[in-house]
């Protein structure tokens, strides 16, 4: 059965609520935080063990984490190992002064300068946890800073300390883990591109929270989630229907290219093809026919009339015969001189996704307006940059990068997906996908338009499924293309066409 728990992403106040109601029905905080603690320490001596790492310094802060490290201290201290503790707070906790007083009288060494520990083979971080809300103080600002320039691994508890639980972002400083044990549920900061350079490998410590206890909190299905191996899996149209034709299978209409960006149609139409659609037309500038039809010989090369840019001109498509693709997608190397397609493409009565300039030419116009004017589910799929034209009164220093998206959903009623090294995706009920991994291999020009194909393929392949779960499936797949690619040729040698080529060997591997 598939473990639910370990989807589910929560925030620093959904956590909190949640260990609120396992004391509430009867846990021990203390019992609680021995068992989390224990499972910490158990981990770590399988990581780091004690005949190769003897010197250990233990980070404790003033609240529960800090509890945490603590009991780890007492653990790995009865395990053999030497131990060293830094607590530059004076005010703790009662149960954290509690194993304050007990790891003293024991005889571990205590410490208010951190000094005393740059010898230790190997540091534990419980300074703060999901408790930290504002900057960490000037001197620990220090401290963490001198830690961050020292060589030996540190194991964070629950986050790196100075890590936002909900928005990832490092308040004053951050530790930078080499590994991270997340407890109980994963957080929100474990998916956000600014944690990434803190957080190291991160995991998560189950210590035994069910599903009821979940959903004593959280609407069901749960607001955020993790994408897997395991759901995307599920997403696919896999296995195909014994007695099938073509157009069964979905008939998915691109609309890409143009004179100067001609090589993103055949990109787009590659990620197409990986995702086995059954009918693949392709609408193009009048010029690239014969290229198109050379490298993609299998699909529907449309010729549109074009401008003296070189940019499609217009579609050769009554309304109603747009209406009759499963999805069309547009926008992948169209240049903003395109600007009567996207127009046209807006009012069509089938999902549509747009990408790229078919996003610069829409933020041109009001983008909250003209979407919720769409009767057909529309998916956008802009990174960074194009989001921030897209949507800029959402766009300010308050908001951080979840929120915006999410609001960017529910204002324009469409599906975003936002890339970035974490891609997130949010329906317009706020419902979300993180994908938890990516490769910086992907940091290149045209993997985006295969995954724009990839999508759509996926999209028209598939009825009875909901259309924010397959384009998070697709963000996934592609993620994991990428990551097989890097593995096997390199970071440097993933290539749109070699991404591409990929996707169905990342579904076969395990
Ligand atoms: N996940 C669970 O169910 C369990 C979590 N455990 C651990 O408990 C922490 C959360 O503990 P909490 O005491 O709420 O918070 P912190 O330890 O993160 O620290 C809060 C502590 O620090 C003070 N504080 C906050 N910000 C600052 C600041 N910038 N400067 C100084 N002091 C600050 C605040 O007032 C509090 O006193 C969780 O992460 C887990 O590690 C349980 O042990 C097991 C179950
Ligand atoms: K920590």
């Amino acid at each position: 059965m598939k473990n639910i728990v370990e989807t589910i992403i929560v925030s620093a106040s959904q956590m909190q609520q949640i260990e609120e109601q396992i004391f509430a029905a009867g846990m021990p905080v203390s019992a609680l935080m021995e068992k989390a603690a224990r499972l910490c320490s158990d981990r770590i001596q399988d990581l780091y063990p004690q005949s190769a790492f003897t010197s250990v310094g233990i980070l404790v802060g003033p609240g529960h984490n800090g509890g945490d490290a603590l009991v780890v201290a007492r653990e790995l201290y009865l395990a053999g190992y030497k131990v060293k503790v830094f607590r530059p707070f004076f005010k703790l906790k009662s149960l954290t002064t509690n194993h304050s007083n007990y790891a003293t009288s024991l005889g571990i060494n205590f410490y208010d300068e951190i000094e005393p520990l740059q010898k230790c083979q190997l540091l534990i971080d419980g300074l703060f946890g999901f408790g930290l809300t504002r900057e960490l103080p000037p001197n620990i600002v220090e401290v963490v800073n001198s830690i961050n320039n020292w060589s030996q691994p540190v194991v964070s508890i629950d986050l790196p300390s100075g890590i936002h639980t909900d928005t990832g972002e490092a308040l004053g400083g951050a530790i930078k883990a080499s590994h991270t044990l997340c407890l109980g549920l994963w957080k929100q900061a474990f998916f956000q591109d600014v944690a990434l350079a803190y957080l190291g490998k991160s995991e998560r410590v189950d210590f035994g929270i069910l599903p009821h206890q979940i959903w004593s909190v959280l609407t069901k299905p749960a607001p955020v989630k993790k994408m897997d191996r395991e759901i995307a899996l599920k997403l696919l149209p896999l296995p195909r229907p014994s007695v099938t034709h073509k157009y069964s299978q979905g008939h998915l209409l691109l609309i890409c290219g143009s004179l100067r960006y001609a090589g993103a149609a055949i990109l787009t139409a590659l990620g197409a093809r990986a995702s086995g659609v059954g009918m693949l037309s392709v609408a193009v500038p009048e010029s690239l026919k014969t290229m198109m039809v050379s490298q993609i010989p299998e699909a529907l090369i449309i010729e549109c009339p074009e401008n003296k840019e070189g940019a499609i001109a217009s579609l050769p498509f009554s309304q109603t015969n747009l209406n009759q693709f499963q999805v069309i997608a547009c926008g992948c190397g169209i240049t903003k001189d395109a600007k009567s397609i996207v127009e046209k493409v807006l009012s069509v009565e089938c999902p549509l996704i747009l990408d790229a300039d078919a996003l610069n030419i829409l933020s041109e116009q009001d983008v909250i307006e003209v979407l919720a004017q769409r009767e057909f589910p529309t998916v956008l799929t802009p990174h960074e940059g194009e989001f921030k034209r897209l949507f800029p009164e959402i766009v300010n220093d308050t908001l951080d990068r979840l929120t915006r998206l999410q609001t960017a959903a529910q204002q324009s009623n469409s599906i975003i997906l936002l890339k970035g090294a974490r891609t997130a995706i949010a329906n317009e009920t706020g419902l979300t996908w993180l994908i938890p991994e990516s490769t910086p291999a992907l940091a290149r020009g045209g993997s985006g338009d295969v995954l724009t194909g990839l999508m759509g393929g996926l999209i028209a392949q598939t009825k009875d499924k909901k259309l924010l779960d397959i384009v998070a499936g697709a963000a996934f797949w592609h993620a994991r293309s990428g990551i097989l690619a890097a593995k096997e040729r390199t970071e440097l040698g993933v290539d749109a066409t070699t991404l591409a080529e990929y996707i169905q060997l990342a579904i076969i591997s395990t």
